[in-house]
């Protein structure tokens, strides 16, 4: 049976559920269970602290993790990425009161509060600095004004916590991360593995993109309707009852497809339409 780790709460925790379910596997009804059972696709899940998720794979107790690439290189553990999910995206940086300028060779003996040792560890030395690091668990942004930090490295997403305190990040992203489907480093994932990594793979491509499909006129309006949405391979075209007139479809990226869509309309090209891609493979 394939074991898996998935974060228990937290940042990471609803969206990998809901990228889960979509890929057909058993939800975790209770969130106290620590433990579910998927016999049908024969995996065994583990909700576990997504800080600790990779140090279970590294050690091989565990097949596949999902957790934060950030918490992934922080925990030093032997593990590799086999697939970025595409959420849960955030950079790690140095922050400090922004009521004065600093630059990351301020932070020379200096006190950085971090959640995150190891990653700042590795930052500094890369830097050639010496600083005091403060671990701490959680509520960084706070350490400054209680006076046990000078200085913080955290995760900033929105950015909104930093600047509720009064903070200002400063220097290059430590690490840009995201949610990510981690493996052993050097283990060869076997045929289970593989086909989790292609169906979590499926879903998150899917989420990724749209389907347009719309009704276009033969000529120059067809030509410069395909060059706008060439799809992946190349866009279907479908012939009409109307001899006249095509149907295309064609993937898009989620993204851009408003404006697309836009574009599409100004052309003359009728009923345009986008539609979810719940899951794919290629
Ligand atoms: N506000 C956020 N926006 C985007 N990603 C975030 C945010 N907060 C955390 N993350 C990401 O989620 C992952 C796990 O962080 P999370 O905060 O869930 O764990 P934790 O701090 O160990 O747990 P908790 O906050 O429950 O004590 C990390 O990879 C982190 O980069
Ligand atoms: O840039 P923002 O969108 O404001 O998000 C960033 C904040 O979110 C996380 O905190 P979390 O809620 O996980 O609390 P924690 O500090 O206790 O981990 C992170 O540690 C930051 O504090
Ligand atoms: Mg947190």
């Amino acid at each position: 049976m394939l074991r898996v780790a998935v974060p228990n709460k937290g940042a990471l925790s609803e969206s990998a559920a809901a990228v889960l379910a979509e890929a057909g596997y058993r939800k975790r009804t209770d969130s106290k269970d620590l433990t579910v059972l998927d016999i049908a696709n024969d995996v065994e899940f583990f909700f576990l602290r997504p800080k600790d998720i990779a140090i279970y794979v590294g050690a091989g107790t565990l097949d596949l993790g999902i957790t934060g690439r950030d918490l992934a290189r922080d925990s030093g553990a032997e593990v590799d990425e086999e697939l970025a999910l595409g959420f849960g995206s955030s950079t790690f940086r140095y922050a400090a009161p922004g009521d004065q300028e600093w630059t990351v060779a301020d932070l020379a003996g200096k006190r950085i509060a971090t959640s995150y040792p190891n990653l700042v560890r590795a930052d500094l030395a890369s830097h050639g600095l010496e600083a005091e690091i403060i671990r701490l668990d959680g509520a960084v942004e706070i350490s400054i004004q209680l006076g046990v930090a000078d200085a913080i490295a955290d995760v900033v997403g929105s950015g909104r916590t930093l600047r509720q305190h009064g903070l200002a990040a400063f220097g290059e992203s430590l690490c840009d991360s995201e949610g990510v489907l981690i493996s052993r480093t050097g283990t060869d994932t076997d045929k289970r593995a593989r086909q989790f990594v292609k169906r979590v793979q499926g879903v998150v491509f899917g989420q990724q993109y749209v389907m347009i499909d719309y009704d276009c006129p033969r000529g120059t309006i067809f030509e410069q309707a395909i060059a706008l949405t060439p799809g992946l391979e190349s866009p279907t075209v479908s012939p009409m009852a109307d001899p006249d007139w095509v149907a295309v479809r064609a993937m898009v990226p989620r993204k851009s497809h408003q404006n697309l869509m836009d574009e599409l309309s100004e052309l003359g090209v009728r009923a345009i339409l986008a539609s979810d891609i719940r899951s794919c493979r290629f």
